[in-house]
């Protein structure tokens, strides 16, 4: 994962949230560590604290992720041995304003943050302001992670659902394919059912591993700016 420039307003936003997140880590925390730019700041500066003598265990929610943390020297840890975590920090794709529900998973990581964000006793959101959404859905459409064996029934189940699924490529033509070895299908939310309703059509679909819709499940969204941070509770 390259780090975002120093200049660019965005990434400052984005490094603002990141610096923010990573100071709620404590000495002696179980921290889940996210994917995509915004967490790369965060494991930057875990890495940091880290050096300067902070005692934590790690879990990431990629191998990109944890790739970053090892070379870092953050104590990484599994599930076997650490089966709570204290938090995950993470990024998210969309966050609806209000509910703090969230879209993840354009960095192809989905089921490995939800499985960690499952685990964790909070989950720490960390965004740019483009991030915020007044409906699920109207910027990004949804990552749902699919098992590549009869893919094809699958995406015809899901277009007779009203997802309008549209297999995720990679640049040389191929199916992108996940931590899981799984392929991610890119979904409408059919505004005939409620949120609620298309997460629940979708976990009933037999071939969907897993969709990126998070609802329910972030404690605090900390919105970044290059002034400062603004950061949300969620009432639960
Ligand atoms: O869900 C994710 C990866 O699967 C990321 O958290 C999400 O895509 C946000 O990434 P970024 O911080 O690069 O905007």
């Amino acid at each position: 994962m390259s780090l975002p420039k120093q200049n660019d307003p965005a990434e400052a936003a984005k490094r603002a949230a990141a610096q923010w997140a990573a100071s709620q880590i404590e000495d002696g925390m179980k921290v889940g560590l996210g994917s995509g730019s915004t967490s790369a700041l965060v494991i930057a500066e875990v890495g940091r604290r880290v050096a300067e003598g902070m005692k934590i265990t790690a879990i990431a929610t990629s191998l990109r992720s944890q790739e970053q943390a090892e070379s870092l020297k953050i104590p990484m840890s599994n599930f076997g041995d650490t089966p709570r975590l204290d938090v995950t920090i993470d990024g998210a794709d969309e966050v609806q304003e209000g509910t703090l529900h969230l879209i993840k998973g354009h960095g192809g990581a989905l089921l490995r943050e939800k499985i960690v964000a499952m685990a964790s006793d909070k989950l720490l959101i960390a965004v740019d302001p483009s991030k915020l959404v007044k409906t699920l859905g109207s910027v990004f459409q949804l990552p749902v992670e699919i098992v590549p064996f009869g893919w094809e029934t699958t995406y015809k189940r899901l277009s007779d659902l009203g997802f309008a699924p549209e297999m995720r490529m990679k640049e040389d033509g191929t199916p992108y394919i996940t931590d899981g070895q799984h392929y991610i299908f890119h979904c409408a939310l059919p505004s005939e059912r409620t949120t609620e309703g298309n997460a629940e059509a979708l976990k009933h679909t037999v071939g969907v591993v897993e969709h990126g819709l998070f609802l329910g499940m972030a404690n605090r969204v900390v919105i970044g700016s290059p002034d400062g941070i603004q950061v949300l509770e969620a009432n639960r």
